[in-house]
């Protein structure tokens, strides 16, 4: 990437913008999105490791399209190690189907169909499907009925071996929304829509070595970093994410140690090499002692999280654009990348952090406000519906963190509380679901690279130029929704 005029201060992704280059890249289909990070993933993006983001629900999407979700550090190992087995039970291309028994009343299932973005339940008997129960036919009827009572159970079956396409063009012809995908015993593998088949021909999925889809852990650096490594690995993480809000600091330099110790023995014993991301810096000084005490990938951004108070408590952070510039120079020196994290609230900034170096683009808030997130969906006053979210560093998250500390322990930490507890990330009307969001921002980065000339994201990186923008330059940007 390079300039049009130099920088004199640092800037953030609203204060900058590419100007497009001479281009031989005729489609934007060509565009390989493939992280350069050294995990390959087929899409650059990753869920954040935010306890109101990133759940069993999350990590299958995101890996089905291509991305990753990284398990907070706050949740019990155990329960990782389950929900990690869920998402690696799952299917790669068909998506995971809320099922119901057959008395399941229509309050229940009601309340459960919100948990996935193809708005229907299965009923099933055992593992068999039986019908379909959509909100749709709901209305007007008794919330104590039945599933059976209200199941449609005109289904479209398709062999869960069945190519994208074909599955597509059955759903068309069917005048179906649903197609519901049996193994050769006639069982419920998944279910998948007109649109999942077509995003299936789209995006390819993260898969490990054994054709699962991946997942990815984070540890922090306080009390038994060794058991909690060696759970995690044991627990199949596909990444390991060493997790501090202050990366830079000693206790990450052996706790960091301590990880790439684990893992190698690990390797040994499995065949299993896993990559250690750690975090987060800000500076190359940051990035070039994480990648000397053993990060394969640095994860960068100090304080430009929606859900953060880091900034305006401590003065202390750093333009988020700036700092992925300034550490994937860094990184690439050493042969290692790095993570953009945090910040991002439109398609472009992904752009804007992938032109500046970064192999991958963690998000946190934005994908909270997703039907995947973790959080039950609630209604405000006006009907719109929402997702509660919170920071990890906020009182919240502190008192869950420290639930096994002393009353003591637990007061005195809560003094350090650095984001915010509660806040509403509304479901966008139009893209409610996270593979909406994906759809939008990889056309968006697909469309900068053939802007750039580039068919890859190395590519990108390299021949991408930026300006420097004022602020009536961002604004003249965004779209009118109304004349003036
Ligand atoms: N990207 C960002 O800007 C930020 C991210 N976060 C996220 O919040 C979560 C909690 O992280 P964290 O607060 O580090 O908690 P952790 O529980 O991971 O512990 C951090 C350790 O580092 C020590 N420490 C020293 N200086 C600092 C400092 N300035 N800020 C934080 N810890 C410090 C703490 O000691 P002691 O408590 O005794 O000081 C503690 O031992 C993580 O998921 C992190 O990613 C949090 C804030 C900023
Ligand atoms: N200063 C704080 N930073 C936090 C907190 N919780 C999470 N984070 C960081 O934000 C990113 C996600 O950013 P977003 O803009 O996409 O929401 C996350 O990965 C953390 O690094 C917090 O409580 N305080």
């Amino acid at each position: 990437m390079r300039f049009l005029t130099d920088p004199t201060y640092d800037l953030t992704y609203s204060d900058v913008f590419m100007v497009p280059s001479r281009s031989d890249v005729t489609s934007r289909l060509d565009v390989d999105l493939t992280s350069t990070d050294g995990l390959a993933t087929p899409t650059p993006l990753v869920a954040a490791n935010m306890t109101a983001v990133s759940g069993r629900r999350m990590a299958e999407t995101m890996a089905r399209r291509g991305g990753l979700a990284i398990f907070p550090q706050d949740i019990p190992s155990d329960v990782v190690g389950k929900s990690i087995a869920k998402v690696k039970r799952s299917h790669p291309l068909f998506d995971t189907a809320v099922t119901v028994d057959p008395t399941t009343t229509l309050g229940e299932t009601l309340s459960l169909i919100p948990k996935r973005a193809h708005g229907v339940a299965v009923v099933v008997d055992g593992d068999r499907p039986m019908g379909l129960v959509s909100p749709e036919q709901a209305d007007g009827v008794d919330r104590f009925s039945q599933a059976r009572d209200v199941m449609t159970t005109d289904l479209l079956t398709v062999d869960a071996d069945s190519d994208p396409e074909s599955v597509f063009n059955a759903l068309s012809a069917a005048h179906q929304e649903l197609a519901v995908a049996v193994d050769a015993e006639g069982l419920l593998v998944g279910v998948t829509t007109a649109k999942g088949a077509l995003r299936s021909t789209i995006y390819s999925p993260a898969l490990d070595a054994e054709g699962r889809l991946r997942a990815g852990v984070a540890v922090g650096i306080n009390g038994d970093v060794r058991s909690k490594v060696r759970a995690a690995l044991d627990n199949r993480a596909d990444v390991l994410v060493m997790d501090t809000a202050h990366g830079f600091q000693e206790k990450m330099i052996s706790a960091l140690g301590i990880a790439r110790e684990v893992r190698d023995e690990y390797a040994r014993e499995t065949g299993r090499q896993v990559l250690i991301v750690a975090g987060n810096v800000v500076t190359a000084e940051g990035v070039t002692d994480l990648v000397a005490a053993g990060a394969d990938i640095v994860k960068v951004g100090v304080g430009p999280g929606a859900m953060c108070t880091t900034r305006m408590q401590t003065g202390v952070g750093r333009p988020q654009f700036s700092a992925v510039l300034e550490c994937a120079a860094a990184a690439k020196e050493h042969g290692k990348a790095i993570w953009a994290d945090g910040g991002v609230r439109h398609p472009r900034d992904v752009a804007l952090a992938l032109a500046a170096g970064a192999g991958s683009v963690m998000i946190g808030s934005w994908f909270a406000g997703t039907y995947e997130s973790t959080g039950n969906l609630m209604n405000d006053n006006d009907g719109r519906i929402y997702k509660e979210s919170f920071g990890m560093a906020s009182a919240r998250a502190v008192r869950n963190r420290t639930r096994d500390q002393s009353p003591f322990s637990r007061a005195r930490a809560a003094l350090f509380e650095e984001g915010i507890s509660s806040s509403r990330m509304y479901l966008d009307p139009q893209r409610p679901g996270v593979e909406d969001l994906l759809d939008w921002i990889t056309s968006g980065v697909r469309s900068s690279c053939t802007y750039a000339g580039a068919r890859n994201l190395s590519e990108f990186a390299d021949r991408a130029v930026v300006g420097i923008q004022s602020g009536s330059g961002y604004e003249e940007g965004r779209p009118v929704a109304q004349s003036w």
